[in-house]
């Protein structure tokens, strides 16, 4: 189900006009508050086709829809990721040290959902459990520009290390990266789409080896492979 924008947090005085009441008139925040609002977020499923998907994208959203129905792929929601919910999860892990402010934190989001639709990253995920693969299609905009019509290298590097990711905490847990080693082998044309697909190689103790390859719809260009090493969060360790 859509649900209201994420981007920008819904008023009370427009909550309040929605129901008939009337808005309360406007006045200025404060410096401290004139950014954002302390309200309530509703999150978003940026994961759902939007007009800025290309025909490729879509077709290829509908395919895994299509092998989510017996139930051996699962389509992710973004929303499943909720700020929140990571930062609760995440503070068991910085104890007693503080290193960002609570006003930063309720500002954060996920790195690759922080533009605007269609100019930044535009994907959605899908995983097995049975063979722990996930896979994401992933159109990356015109905002991710690296050589001249071509898709930067860190973009596509925070694809990975984002699908990796998934892959690991869709299996095991809560997890940090330690380890990231991509091959670039054929650039990526600027809004195009490619396939990353990822599996979970092995688990040692608290080490989780993942893999992945980047190809184009088509299957016929490798654009990348990568590998990587996520280390589980020991609780009794802080990060800071
Ligand atoms: C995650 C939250 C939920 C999010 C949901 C949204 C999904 C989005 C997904 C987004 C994804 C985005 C993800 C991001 O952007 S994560 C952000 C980028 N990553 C970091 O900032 C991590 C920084 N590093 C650390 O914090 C620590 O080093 C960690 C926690 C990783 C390990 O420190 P810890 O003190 O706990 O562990 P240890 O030192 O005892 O080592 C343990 C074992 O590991 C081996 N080892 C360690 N490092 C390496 C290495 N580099 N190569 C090879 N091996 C390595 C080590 O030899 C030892 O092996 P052994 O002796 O036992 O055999």
């Amino acid at each position: 189900m859509l649900r209201s924008c994420a981007a920008r947090p819904r008023t009370l005085s427009a909550l309040r006009a929605a129901r008939g009441g009337a808005p309360r008139p406007a006045r200025d925040p404060g410096p401290a508050r004139r950014s954002f609002s302390t309200e309530k977020v509703i999150h978003k499923d940026h994961s759902l086709p939007n007009p800025s998907w290309s025909k490729d994208l879509r077709l290829l959203f509908d395919q895994f829809m299509k092998k989510c129905e017996d139930g051996s792929w699962k389509h992710l929601p973004s929303s499943e990721c909720k700020v929140p919910q990571r930062i609760h999860s995440f503070k068991t892990y910085f104890l007693d040290s503080k290193p960002v402010k609570e006003d930063q934190l309720s500002q954060a989001r996920p790195f690759t959902r922080s533009y605007e639709v269609g100019q930044g990253f535009e994907y959605a995920m899908f995983y097995n459990e049975d063979e722990k693969r996930t896979v994401c299609l992933f159109q990356g905009g015109p905002y991710l520009e690296g050589p001249p019509g071509f898709l930067h290298g860190g973009a596509l590097a925070t694809m990975i290390d984002t699908t990796l990711g998934v892959c690991t905490i869709s299996c095991m847990g809560l997890f940090m990266t330690a380890n990231l080693n991509i091959n670039f082998k054929s650039p990526i044309p600027l809004c195009s789409v490619v396939v990353i697909s990822s599996q979970l190689d092995k688990v040692e103790g608290r080490k989780v080896f993942v893999s992945c390859n980047v190809r184009s719809v088509d299957e016929k260009t490798l654009h990348s492979d990568a590998t990587g090493l996520f280390i589980k969060l020991d609780p009794e360790k802080s990060l800071t």
